[in-house]
């Protein structure tokens, strides 16, 4: 990570944002306590190296859903990247393109589908909502296809935002000058009408969101397109065999980065019975506090095929726009490159149960 390590990077994000932007960056629902569960887990998780192999030339390479990728890695979905810096996604997509990873484009990004297509020099997914408005939805889905982007990731633990403590103290707002600029201003109007004790974004998710969609609505989204499917938030392997039995391509094992469902089981518990259920019949993806190298190859061992990273994107790029997001990125494929080396696992598919132990 050219000598900046994760940690300093937070540091100086923390130090660099308005502390309700910092809030709302870091925290979590409820208790927050499935924000540090989501650490703990993957700490539990011990790695089992295999010793004697020819490791000189280990290849970090794999694809995901026809996306080719310097490493299994991508960036998680996440709203209004210009709250960090001014070029917002449109330099996290630059990054995303120099290090080979993945961009996951929020529904709620503060540059246009467009412009970030126009800066990206690698894959690009599309992540929504289900609006109460579903015009909303055709329009961004005839919109990612014709900028190229490649999969929709439809978001399902988030029937409504949850109460997040640290936005509603800060009555958080988006500043103004910042939009969810893919959707209707009427749809997340996002930066008014914070007020101590209510966060707007919150407010607003909650009226626009659609929380009466079911299993049988996923069909809607296939006849309007033939990008690939993946739902993101699934923490069950009932959940999971429900998504693969209405034949989605992908799933996202996530619990929202602990801002969603307070006290739900964290991503790296939930993963082992998800790959049972699924027995390879679609791609498997795990966030939820990825910090090193070790955490992608605990990911893969557990079962999943690559690993999304969020907040610590939001950090590179507050802390040196794309440049930042590019050491972040880069600084995980480099150590994650060291720990393939030191298991003895010379392709991304050389993961497996028999790499790790549970304390
Ligand atoms: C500031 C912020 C905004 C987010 N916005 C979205 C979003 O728009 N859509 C979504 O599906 N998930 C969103 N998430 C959740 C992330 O996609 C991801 O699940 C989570 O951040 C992963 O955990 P990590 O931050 O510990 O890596 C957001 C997370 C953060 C921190
Ligand atoms: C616009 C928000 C609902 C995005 C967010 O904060 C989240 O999904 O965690």
């Amino acid at each position: 990570m050219t000598g900046t390590t994760l940690s300093e990077y937070e540091s100086r994000a923390r130090e660099l944002l308005p502390g309700p932007v910092w809030d709302f960056l870091a925290g979590g629902s409820g208790t927050e306590s499935a924000v540090s569960a989501g650490r703990a887990a993957l700490d539990r998780v011990r790695l089992r190296p295999r010793v004697l192999v020819d490791v000189s030339a280990c290849d970090t390479r794999c694809s995901l859903l026809g996306a080719p990728l310097a490493a299994p890695v991508g960036i998680a979905p996440m709203a209004y990247h210009r709250l960090v810096h001014p070029e917002g996604e449109v330099a996290t997509a630059r990054a995303a393109g120099d290090t080979g990873a993945l961009f996951t484009v929020s529904m709620f990004a503060s540059r246009t589908l467009e412009d970030i297509a126009a800066a990206a020099t690698g894959p690009l997914w599309l992540q929504l909502y289900w609006l109460r408005r579903r015009e909303q939805l055709t329009g961004l889905i005839r919109r990612a296809e014709d900028a190229g982007y490649r999969a929709l990731v439809l978001t399902v633990d988030a029937p409504r935002v949850a109460h997040r403590p640290r936005d509603a103290r800060n009555g958080f707002a988006v500043p103004a000058g910042i939009r969810a600029v893919n959707v209707d201003a009427s749809v997340m109007s996002a930066s008014h009408g914070g007020t101590a004790g209510e966060s707007a974004v919150a407010r607003h998710s909650r009226e626009q969101f659609d929380p009466s969609i079911t299993w049988a609505d996923l069909a809607w989204i296939r006849e309007r397109t033939a990008l690939p499917l993946v739902l993101k938030g699934i923490l069950t392997g009932e959940d999971a065999l429900l998504a693969v039995e209405h034949g989605v391509d992908g799933i996202v094992v996530s619990n929202h980065g602990g801002r969603q469902l307070d006290c739900a089981i964290p991503a790296a518990d939930a993963l082992p019975e998800i790959a049972e259920a699924v027995a390879d019949r679609c791609r498997i993806i795990l966030d939820g506090s990825i910090r090193h190298g070790t955490d992608i190859a605990k990911a893969l061992c557990l079962g999943a095929h690559a690993v999304f990273v969020g907040r610590p994107a939001l950090w590179g790029l507050a802390h040196s726009g794309s440049e930042g997001v590019s050491a972040v990125l880069r600084g995980l494929s480099n150590e994650f490159d060291e720990a393939m080396a030191l298991m003895g696992a010379v392709r991304v598919e050389d993961f497996d149960r028999s790499g790790i132990v549970h304390h």
